[in-house]
């Protein structure tokens, strides 16, 4: 892949910060009081029992959710008003657990679709500007053909994503994600519903994308994946950030420990 594929970071800061994020549902706080940093360039694992908050977290992160209180900073900016796909453009990309892709459609047009702001997206420019909307078109198919190749699917690139096992999906998802030249990128339990073998595939493409520049914040409840790939772990329960550290400090937390052995901490 060539390295335009990357965009270029926008500061030397962290990339993504939460700071004192609250979300409420109700009387239940989700998330209550959590702030930590995701460093420039690496891989962090967010990890935590059933009903930890994590995807509420997420959800956050994204946009999906306004938070109760408290700010999400995107390279230095304050984005907690944002909508999703302005934080998308500003380079934070997400997948989900369950990734949908359009079953008929093939897997570069799947992958073309992710890409951001063609003129081809408005019907008059469409009619005005042809030769330009056609030779856009040809640049971001170039590019979905190298991220299915960076993905490992260029061989099924034209076939229907409905051909796709579960594992595969999760590939072709991370392709698309890709497409919006992300800085960061929210994976949601990348080994969920896996076979062991492209378990590893997944991961070794991760390290790849994670090499060329693009740092990654991944929900997991595979500790194995997690003990392997993530360069620093964050632990939540009951809402809480209540750790953090590498996989192994994290492991031998008493904190963590009962937490998961007896439920909330
Ligand atoms: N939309 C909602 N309305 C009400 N309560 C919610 C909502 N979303 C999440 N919750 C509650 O917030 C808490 C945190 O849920 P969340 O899904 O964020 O946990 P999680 O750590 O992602 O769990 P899991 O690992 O099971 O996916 C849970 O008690 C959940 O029931």
């Amino acid at each position: 892949m060539s390295s335009n594929l990357v965009r270029k970071a926008a500061s030397d800061g962290p990339v993504l910060a939460a700071r004192n994020i609250v979300r409420r549902f109700g009387g239940l706080y989700a998330v209550n009081d959590v702030s930590f940093e995701v460093r420039r360039g690496e891989i962090l694992g967010l990890i935590g029992p059933n009903g930890a908050g994590k995807t509420t977290m997420f959800d956050l992160l994204a946009g999906s959710i306004p938070p109760s209180s408290g700010d999400i900073v995107l390279n230095g900016a304050n984005v907690s008003g944002d909508a999703p796909h302005r934080r998308i453009r500003r380079g934070l990309g997400r997948t989900f657990q369950i990734p949908r892709p359009l079953a008929n459609l093939s897997l570069v047009e799947n992958v073309m679709l992710a890409g951001q702001g063609q003129t081809g997206e408005s019907l008059v420019a469409n009619f005005l500007r042809p030769f330009k909307v056609a030779a856009e078109e040809r640049v971001a198919e170039e590019k979905a053909m190298e991220l299915l190749d960076l993905v490992l699917l260029s061989r099924l690139a034209h076939e229907p994503a409905r051909v796709l096992s579960g594992g595969q999906r999760k590939l072709l998802e991370l392709a698309r994600v890709m497409m919006a030249d992300p800085e960061i990128i929210l994976l949601d339990e990348p080994a969920a519903g896996v076979n062991a073998t492209l378990l590893e595939v997944i991961m070794d493409r991760i390290r790849e994308i994670n090499a060329r520049g693009v740092t990654f914040l991944l929900i997991e409840h595979n500790i194995d994946m997690v003990t392997r790939l993530c360069h620093r772990v964050l632990v939540m329960a009951s809402g809480q950030l209540i750790c953090e550290g590498t996989a192994s400090e994290v492991a031998r937390d008493p904190r963590v420990i009962e937490a998961y052995l007896g439920g909330a901490a």
